[in-house]
């Protein structure tokens, strides 16, 4: 048996109320029929048993990847890196499209590998020499550039002393540092640290910004001058109340320059305000960055990276979709230089190529972090787990932290968020498997996680009573209810045993007496034409346990090929509309049989809804919520406690019903082609301004 721990952050964990991964879509191959229905006993016992008897020690392999989903490969981090495969003039693309000379090209295409690269960075950072460059009108941010450099100063590892420089009396001419670069004894590579306050007044860094876009609009130089750097991050300065649509944009506009310009990014941008929050939280950017040099961490950022960034709006501008991309004839001597130079002369590729199908494979796997899990599937840690519990937890940490590192350098990652991102508080034990089966299951729980104050999100499939009988409190019990009849769940789950039927009864009788205490809630995912049809299937279950909620949801597309099994269409996956009616339909079931369940919150952007015992519903308000400081606060009592003493009243925007239909404003929604729509719509706004301007100077 194998099973994942998922780990998140808090601010990542905003679904954890209902976040439901469908299952894997090959487990599900089923047809309808009426099953049967076993009478459950309905007298609650509260007195747990516990089962202390040691079976014969298993072998786990432990999925640090999504809970959805198991590759059968696991990547390797190779010893040697792998060289920069040199590009071809067709690997590069053009700017701006001109007329009249042009070349034909074929539309880029990149080499990908079917190695794993991911690679050690093979420089130091320690070793190189970092530029602190700095403009101020009022002090601030010279104050904080002075003790950046104070900091970095004293690092005793750093091979050498940072220059710290004014942009404004120290730099006369910015094309030495952002043009060229200033060349250093041997093999040291240069960074370049920038400290950079916003004004909407004119102010030198209209000057810096210009030069840095100018730059790189300039066909006549390279594209990519600061490739050489090291790396580069910007801390920016603002005032979030005086200018909230403007806070910090120009630290923002610097930090997208350099990175178009072929700097690496060392470390999210910081936005600073310095009304709110002031010096200790510039400082706090300053540590982290320091703690950030001494990190020898792979960069999930490779060098295609600000290539990537040019890449929408060149193609937002291109009318040109036959496949192939017209070369102006003034781009050629870029392209040849760089055919020249970057084949080969770059350095080793650290990183997965972003093309590769490797890349692909991990991020499918929830390689992708901030908010979620682990994305990691090393082997080691399968053989980490055979040494005990506490390596997999700490193994489980470990990875989590370090592909959040990896991510230090993608554009637009917020750095407070990528911060609470190592505060680890959630941890799901989930799927592919049972976290159940595991002997050590309870003291991993109670001594690795709740200890650590990491709550315990743990799902079973309902075919271990023993296990579940002797299962030690968790913050929220889940059981996989995939089908509501037996020959379904058959059809469905494919079981193992061939008295899955009875297991699953016994253990829904031991959510209801033994495990009432704790949080239990029913996970129902809905897959069209296969299980969305039984009600009184699934009622009939609900009653049986008495779970304190179910959570429903509808299955997503993971895509579909005949070679896998799977044979699931876009066709089975419910619209949110046929999930609304399925629990409409469910929790009257309920009540019609005399049992108080209703639909209290949704999700529907993740098509997600939770029916609750209206046990949750206080003076009409719901609660369905967990508060975890008190959560670990009674875990701590040592008392006993049941899922009442835990709960938190339902934001308003997550109740069933509410506007919002479970999206926090909060959270704001990024779009990206709506924002190129705003642009576009505020260009043609300015250029009919420019125009009618014209007209009536004409006219006059
Ligand atoms: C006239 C003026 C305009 C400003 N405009 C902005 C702005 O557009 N966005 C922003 O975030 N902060 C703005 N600020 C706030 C400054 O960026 C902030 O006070 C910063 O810390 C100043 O850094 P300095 O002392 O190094 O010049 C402005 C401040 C002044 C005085």
């Amino acid at each position: 048996g194998r099973f994942s721990i998922a780990l998140a952050g808090a601010a990542a964990y905003y679904l954890h109320q209902h976040s439901v991964e469908s299952k894997k879509a090959s487990q599900i191959n089923a047809s309808k029929e009426i099953g049967i229905k076993t009478e459950p006993d309905l007298e609650p016992k509260f007195k747990s048993k516990s089962n202390s008897k040691a079976k014969e020690s298993p072998i786990y392999a432990v999925d640090f990847t999504s809970t959805t989903f198991t590759p059968s490969e696991t990547s390797n981090i190779p010893a040697n890196p792998t060289p920069t495969k040199s590009k071809t003039i067709s690997s590069l693309r053009s700017r701006a499209k001109r007329t009249p000379k042009v070349f034909k090209a074929s539309k880029p295409v990149k080499k990908t590998s079917t190695e794993p690269v991911l690679t050690k960075t093979t420089v130091d950072l320690l070793e190189s020499q970092i530029y602190i460059f700095y403009t101020s009108l009022t002090g601030t941010s010279q104050r904080i550039a002075k003790s950046l450099n104070e900091k970095l100063n004293n690092l005793y590892n750093l091979k050498n002393p940072p220059k710290l420089l004014s942009l404004d009396d120290d730099v006369d001419d910015l094309e030495e540092y952002f043009l060229k670069t200033p060349k250093q004894n041997g093999d040291t590579k240069n960074i370049y640290v920038m400290v950079l306050p916003s004004y909407e007044i004119d102010s030198p860094i209209d000057y810096f910004l210009d030069h840095l876009t100018e730059t790189y609009n300039d066909f006549r130089v390279d594209k990519y001058p600061l490739k050489s750097l090291l790396g580069f991050a910007v801390l920016g300065l603002g005032d979030s109340e005086s200018w909230p649509e403007k806070f910090c944009y120009q630290a923002r506009l610097a930090d997208k320059w350099l990175g178009k310009l072929g700097g690496r990014r060392l470390y999210p941008l910081g936005e600073v305000c310095m009304k709110y929050e002031g010096e200790p939280v510039a400082n706090e950017w300053i540590q982290n960055f320091a703690g950030l040099l001494n990190d020898n961490e792979p960069f999930y950022l490779d060098d295609d990276d600000f290539e990537d960034s040019d890449k929408e709006e060149e193609e937002s501008d291109s009318t040109d979709g036959d496949g192939e991309t017209l070369v102006d004839v003034e781009d050629m001597g870029d392209i040849m230089k760089k055919q020249g130079t970057d084949g080969l002369k770059s350095e080793a590729k650290e990183m997965v190529s972003k093309n590769s199908p490797t890349y692909k494979s991990l991020t499918k796997q929830g390689y992708s972090i901030i908010g979620s899990h682990s994305g990691v599937k090393i082997c080691r840690w399968t053989k980490s787990a055979l040494r005990g519990r506490d390596v997999i937890v700490q193994g489980a940490l470990q990875a989590h932290y370090q592909k959040i590192k990896q991510m230090r350098g993608v554009p637009g990652i917020q750095m407070d968020r990528f911060e609470e991102a190592f505060k680890v508080k959630h941890a799901a034990l989930s799927l592919v498997g049972e976290p159940i089966s595991y002997l050590e299951i309870s003291s991993l729980i109670k001594n690795e996680l709740h200890s650590r104050g990491i709550s315990s999100f743990l799902v079973c499939n309902a075919q271990h009573p023993d296990n579940l009988r002797s299962l030690c409190k968790v913050t929220q019990l889940y059981v996989s209810i995939d089908a509501p009849t037996k020959t379904d769940l058959k059809k469905i789950d494919r079981p193992l045993n061939s008295d899955f039927w009875e297991r699953l009864m016994e253990c829904l009788d031991i959510l209801r007496t033994v495990q009432s205490h704790q949080r239990t809630v029913f996970r129902l995912t809905l897959v069209k034409g296969f299980n969305m049809d039984e009600i009184k299937g699934y009622a009939d279950m609900v009653i049986r346990a008495q779970p304190s909620q179910i959570e429903v949801k509808g299955a997503t597309f993971c895509g579909s090929s005949t070679g896998n099994g799977n044979p699931l269409t876009m066709q089975n996956i419910p619209f949110y509309e046929e999930c609304r009616k399925f629990v409409i339909n469910l929790s009257e079931e309920l009540k019609s049989r005399g049992y108080d369940y209703e639909v209290a919150a949704e999700h529907a952007h993740s098509c997600c809804i939770l029916i609750a015992h209206t046990k949750f519903k206080i003076n009409n308000k719901w609660h369905t919520h967990i508060d975890y400081p008190r959560f670990f606060e009674l875990v701590e009592s040592g008392e006993e406690f049941t899922d009442m003493d835990y709960i938190k009243e339902t934001p308003e925007w997550a109740v069933w019903g509410s506007k919002e239909a479970g999206f926090n404003p909060l959270d704001v929604k990024f779009d990206r082609k709506a924002e190129k729509l705003k642009k576009k719509k505020e260009r043609e706004e300015q250029a009919r301004i420019a125009l009618e301007k014209q007209q009536i100077t004409q006219e006059s």
